[in-house]
């Protein structure tokens, strides 16, 4: 799958020094990457191209991991699977009993992953729905009102970010954290409209007006994490 030159993804990540994130990535993040994740990294590369700049890079994928654990967390959600990057770190994180309700649209990416996150012995914890995001947060919400979650992670379509804030409010526990990756989209939020690649800027005014919204809303404590792409950390206070 060969997307346009015009409509290729640039490089992941909001550091425009690209010997500090080759200095970060080598020091800290392959070094500690599992085996069955570089795999699945390296698969991705080779069949996706660049779509593969998609997946969470790894030292946000170690940080989603700590912060997994330091929750506790046993029964997540995720909302844009792709290829399963950020599924099988967070299915490694989770303890055996865990649960991860993950949801694409898409199942031939999953499908790809699969292999790698069966390997790792991790695929027991994973209950994949192949369906709209918010078709799926709605079901969710029909088949049981009461919060479940104790943590989400946002990775689908951007525009649909603030409606699927309002299925998680309700479905992810108070005090439980919804995720939101992208929040800072390549650093282009931060630059004028006219120099941001075309096929890139509906998403980053979705994403600016998202992350306006999140900074006043009184339901949630607010962190924005300058890793990866940015990362939005929304912890449910009522
Ligand atoms: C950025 S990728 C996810 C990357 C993944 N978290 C990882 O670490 O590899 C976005 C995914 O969202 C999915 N997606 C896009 N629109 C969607 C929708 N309306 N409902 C569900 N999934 C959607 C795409 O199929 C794609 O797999």
């Amino acid at each position: 799958m060969e997307p346009d030159m015009e409509n290729l993804i640039p490089s992941k990540g909001i550091l425009k020094n690209e010997e500090l994130k080759k200095y970060i990535f080598e020091t800290s993040a392959y070094p500690r990457e599992h085996e069955e994740l570089k795999k699945l990294r390296e698969a991705t590369v080779h069949k996706y191209g660049n779509l593969s700049e998609m997946e969470v890079p790894v030292d946000e994928g170690h940080f989603l991991s700590m912060l997994l654990k330091m929750m506790n967390a046993k029964n997540t959600l995720e909302l844009g699977v792709f290829t399963g990057y950020s599924l099988l770190t967070t299915a490694l994180a989770l303890p055996e009993d865990g649960r991860i309700t993950a949801i694409d649209i898409d199942k031939e990416a999953y499908e790809m992953g699969l292999e790698f996150i069966k390997n790792a012995g991790v695929d027991h914890k994973i209950n994949f729905i192949q369906s709209d995001g918010l078709q799926a947060l709605d079901k969710l919400l029909s088949e049981n009102p009461k919060p479940e979650f104790d943590f989400a992670f946002v990775d689908a379509d951007k525009p649909n970010y603030v409606n699927a804030l309002e299925r998680l409010m309700k479905l992810v526990k108070v005090g439980g954290i919804i995720a939101f990756d992208n929040t800072l989209w390549f650093g282009f939020v931060a630059e004028e409209e006219e120099t941001v690649p075309v096929h890139m800027r509906v998403n980053r005014k979705a994403l600016m007006e998202l992350n306006k919204r999140l900074a006043s809303d009184p339901r949630i404590e607010v962190s924005q994490v300058s890793i990866g792409d940015g990362v939005t950390l929304c912890r449910r206070l009522v």
